[in-house]
């Protein structure tokens, strides 16, 4: 089987090299401006197993990870969808495309009909991935025989992939939990405290699973690897992008805008979908709006203690 990884950001590097234990794997990337390490992905030396290329006819693998932020996957496809159609596509990208309303492997599934499509999500940090720490993930296809081929291709003996059939389960939980990461970010930065933040993260799974289930997710997915599994890493690690950004929002600090921070954008997708299905998600609201600029974070906790008291 031959795997190419499209995206040469932090994470798509790092799963070329992890992948790179088990056979040659190409690495693509719009504008590749470095040699020998990604400064995206400090300290890691490519193994000699990974090409690096900016050109996409050379990404010609049968699997193909897409490793492209959620709000840029949709101009990516515009260009590149016929280039990819045909093939088994594994989602990488963890958010809601705010222009449709889609998961990135909704937003797959859409540009190339005749692709096999997976999700492969769950608690990583590149970096770990890359070191060869420890790692177990969640591989979801809703083909269940593509799906345990992809789990036996795509695991090497540090990265342990799980599999599952609930593509939506799988995908919402990663998609959300950076967004109740951001919130939890928000409350340590504010000096709120431990307690504060742990509230924010059992209020914060109970609104993931309340409007998963709304699209037919399975609640064991929601408690699994790629829904808590990841929502625990996210919310209490400054090694996470949407933590340290809601930490800054909670500090009144500055943030560098050029990094990736999915769960802003997710927070504001996720709000309008909720509510024009009639879902609860206060705490998802208030992460839009403050990462909107419409309110503070002594403003957002205001109002979520002002909520009416109910039974849990
Ligand atoms: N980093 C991590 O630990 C993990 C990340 N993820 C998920 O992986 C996804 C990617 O994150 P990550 O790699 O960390 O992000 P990075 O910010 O490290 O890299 C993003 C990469 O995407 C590229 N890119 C952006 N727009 C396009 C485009 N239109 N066409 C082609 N390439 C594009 C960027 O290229 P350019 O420099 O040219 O803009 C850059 O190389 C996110 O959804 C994230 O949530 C999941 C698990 C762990
Ligand atoms: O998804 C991640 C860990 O599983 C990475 O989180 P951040 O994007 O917040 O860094």
């Amino acid at each position: 089987m031959s795997v190419a990884v499209l995206g040469a950001g932090a994470f798509g590097t790092a799963l070329a090299v992890a992948l790179a234990a088990k056979g040659p794997v190409v690495l693509w990337g719009r504008r590749i401006g470095w040699t020998g390490e990604n400064p995206l992905l400090p300290g890691v030396t490519l193994p000699d197993a990974v090409t690096v290329t900016e050109r996409l006819a050379q990404a010609r693998a049968e699997v193909l990870l897409v490793v492209i932020p959620a709000q840029a996957l949709g101009g990516f496809l515009q260009t590149h969808a016929s280039a990819l159609e045909g093939r088994a596509l594994v989602a990488c990208a963890k958010g809601i495309d705010l222009a449709t309303g889609r998961s990135p492997a909704g937003m797959l599934a859409a540009a190339c009909p005749a692709a096999t499509v997976a999700v492969l999500t769950g608690p990583s940090f590149a970096a770990d991935i890359a070191r060869g720490l420890p790692t177990a993930l969640t591989l979801a296809c809703a083909d269940a025989e593509a799906g345990h081929a992809l789990q036996h291709q795509l695991s090497t003996p540090a990265l342990r992939l799980y599999r599952t059939t609930d593509v939506v389960g799988a995908e919402l939980g990663g998609a959300l939990k950076n967004v109740i990461a951001i919130a939890a970010g928000a409350a340590i930065g504010a000096g709120l405290g431990d307690s504060a933040r742990a509230a924010i993260v059992t209020r914060g799974f109970a609104e993931m699973a309340r409007f998963a289930a709304a699209q037919g997710a399975e609640p064991e997915t929601l408690a699994g690897l790629s829904g808590l599994g990841d929502l625990i890493l996210t919310a209490t690690s400054a090694q996470s992008r949407n933590f340290r950004y809601g930490q800054a929002l909670g500090q009144g600090a500055a943030f560098d805008a050029a990094v990736t921070v999915e769960g802003a954008a997710t927070a504001r997708a996720v709000t309008r979908l909720a509510a024009a299905q009639g879902i609860e998600m206060p705490i998802s609201a208030l992460v839009a709006g403050l990462a909107g600029g419409r309110i503070d974070v002594k403003q957002a906790m205001e109002l979520l203690l002002a909520r009416p008291l109910k039974e849990e």
